[in-house]
């Protein structure tokens, strides 16, 4: 994030000075905005930047425990520079949150410097290879140039001047790395879903009569349910994370025009697409160590591991929570643009023939569910803002009446986002394979309807209220997703294999290519330090002892 920051939030000059240095490795940097006290509301942070004229510096300083930077990546014992967000004061106003560049340590002797408290938080559910740290100033000065003005200026006289076209463009790193979690939420689920269904594939337990071999666990349709939505959704992540990239570079040169019009709705997108992305990622990979049994829960699955770092992606770069209400906004404004005959921004068009009031017809076909899911969004949204306006004209304000909503707004903002996601999978499956071969063509199709089915079936309710679905559809959807989970079987290890991940990357005694699982994981026993010697030590200080009853 430190680099990043660095190209988005630097003037030219600064950037020509700070970034050589940055990406030679001289210096090494993070980038700090949380605090103790506050890390979804920027607004509230704590942290003080105020401006001295009389030296041409910024003071830094932190008034409050709560105002201590906590969590940036590195920042315990790596980072010898920050990026620390904080509120820029100068001549007696304050102008809000702003970034700045702030050596801590020294380049030499890599000591903290006078006026810097700096450590690490402790251990984390995962994520133990980051020295996540904290950081506290006590009046500690830093030039005035250090302050990132790509954006607004302080001048050496202490005047405050706002350079950039859209108030949010400070947040801009938080975009780019939102959308770069999309592709991160892809790569470790396709692991995941590599470990799971190699050890399935090799896994035999019970046999369904006394005579037979025990079957592979693959072979279970139930073992099929849970790891078959993981491969469609590696996939599905992975083709809306290019889609979101190009939308992303295609705003960014946009903006570099000066025309912004096309950021809120990059904004929502990148918030509900990384809330989504990285939830499903991080219960799919808990789904894939439930179907592993008890060698799932061995670290050395590699399940463990990859479940604890990417379940921390549903809560950094912003709360799950928190976008899908970022969303919520953009959609309701949707809304009201319908309403008074607007034009719609892309990913929303489906909104201007949504409300008729009628149940959207049921068609069980790929895009007959691409439009139930934009129905169900539809719904839902249209629903919501009943809520909120009849919640106006009880006499709350809209803070109030958007407060006391909020559970279906982030509904509303889910819907929408499965039917973004779902329409994106199916259309870049049908791009992509244009030149394929059939049977490519065939086996990424049925991954596709897998994540088509999968969410149909697990939105009946929605769908019954949003779309004509009947009894009777929802009961050969049923048959027809069982059906599909056995048509993919026999390429179920081809499919996961073509994901092409190296046994060094998977880290794991269950997924390896060989499929040596039980020889691998006995190695891995072996490795414990319990197994150093025959009779531990603590057999002679605790349980002798207590056998005898001398404890
Ligand atoms: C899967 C394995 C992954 C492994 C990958 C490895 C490494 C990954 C690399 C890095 C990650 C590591 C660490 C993570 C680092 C961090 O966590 S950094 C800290 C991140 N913190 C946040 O994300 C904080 C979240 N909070 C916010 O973004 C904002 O507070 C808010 C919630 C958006 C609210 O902001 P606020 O200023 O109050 O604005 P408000 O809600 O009032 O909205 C005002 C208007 O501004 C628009 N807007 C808000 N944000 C943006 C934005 N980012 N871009 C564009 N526009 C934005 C908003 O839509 C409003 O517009 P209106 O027109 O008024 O509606
Ligand atoms: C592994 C990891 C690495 C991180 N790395 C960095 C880093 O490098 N740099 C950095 O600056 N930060 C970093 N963070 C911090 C991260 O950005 C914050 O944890 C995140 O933004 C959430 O803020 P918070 O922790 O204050 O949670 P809070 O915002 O306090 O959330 C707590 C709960 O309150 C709810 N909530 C909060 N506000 C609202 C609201 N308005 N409406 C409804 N519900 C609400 C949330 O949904 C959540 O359920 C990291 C965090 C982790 C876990």
């Amino acid at each position: 994030m430190f680099v990043p920051t660095l190209m988005g939030q630097c003037t030219p000059e600064q950037q020509a000075y700070w970034l050589p240095r940055a990406l030679d490795m001289q210096i090494i940097g993070t980038y700090a905005q949380t605090e103790l006290g506050h890390g979804t509301f920027i607004r509230g942070l704590e942290t003080t930047a105020t401006y001295d004229p009389e030296t041409e510096t910024f003071v830094m300083n932190s008034p409050t425990l709560t105002s201590y930077k906590w969590w940036a990546g590195g920042l315990a014992k790596t980072v010898n520079y920050c990026i620390v967000v904080a509120q820029l004061y100068t001549k007696g106003v304050c102008h809000g949150t702003h970034p700045f560049i702030v050596q801590i340590r020294d380049e030499e002797t890599h000591m903290p410097r006078p006026g810097v408290k700096v450590g690490d938080i402790g251990p984390k559910l995962g994520f133990n290879t980051a020295d996540n740290g904290y950081l506290g100033f006590d009046n500690y000065r830093i030039p005035r140039d250090n302050m990132m003005m790509k954006n607004a200026q302080v001048l050496k006289d202490g005047t405050y001047v706002k350079v950039a076209r859209h108030g949010k463009a400070t947040y801009g790193t938080m975009v780019f790395v939102r959308v770069l979690l999309v592709n991160e939420a892809a790569f470790n689920l396709a692991k995941a879903c590599t470990i799971a269904v190699r050890y399935s594939a090799i896994r035999r337990q019970c046999s369904p009569d006394s005579e037979g071999s025990e079957l592979q666990v693959l072979d279970y349709s139930t073992q099929q349910h849970k790891l078959f939505i993981c491969i469609a959704t590696a996939h599905a992540l992975q083709l809306n994370s290019t889609w979101l990239w190009k939308t992303f570079s295609d705003t960014l040169a946009a903006i570099k025009q000066g025309n912004v019009d096309t950021l809120p709705e990059l904004h929502a997108l990148s918030s509900c697409l990384k809330a989504l992305s990285t939830a499903d990622a991080a219960s799919l990979i808990e789904q894939c160590r439930h179907a592993c049994g008890g060698h799932g829960y061995m670290m050395s699955s590699g399940l463990p591991y990859l479940y604890a770092f990417v379940t921390a992606t549903r809560t950094y770069e912003g709360d799950y929570t928190i976008l899908l209400l970022q969303t919520a906004r953009f959609l309701v404004k949707a809304y009201e643009q319908v309403e008074a005959g607007k034009p719609l921004t892309p990913t929303v068009s489906y909104l201007s023939q949504a409300f008729t009031g009628k149940k959207l017809p049921w068609d069980s076909s790929p895009d007959g569910i691409i439009r139930a899911f934009q129905a169900l969004a539809a719904g839902k949204l249209s629903s919501t803002v009943k809520s909120l306006r009849k919640r106006l004209e009880s006499g709350l304000s809209y803070e109030q009446a958007w407060e006391l909503s909020t559970i279906q707004l982030n509904g509303a903002a889910e819907a929408h986002c499965r039917a973004v996601m779902s329409q994106n999978y199916k259309s870049e499956i049908e791009r992509l394979t244009v030149n394929s071969s059939p049977n490519v063509k065939l086996v990424l199709q049925q991954l596709y309807k897998v994540y088509l089915y999968y969410w149909a079936l697990e939105r009946t309710g929605d769908l019954l209220l949003y779309t004509s679905i009947s009894e009777s559809d929802i009961f050969e959807l049923q048959l027809r997703y069982e059906g599909l989970l056995k048509e993919i079987r026999p390429n179920a290890v081809g499919i996961v294999d073509a994901f092409d991940l190296r046994d060094e990357v998977l880290h794991s005694a269950l997924g390896s290519y060989d499929g040596n699982v039980y020889e691998r994981l006995m190695a891995e026993a072996q490795k414990s330090p319990l197994n150093a010697e025959p009779v531990n030590q603590t057999f002679h200080t605790y349980l002798k002892p207590m056998m005898k009853g001398k404890l």
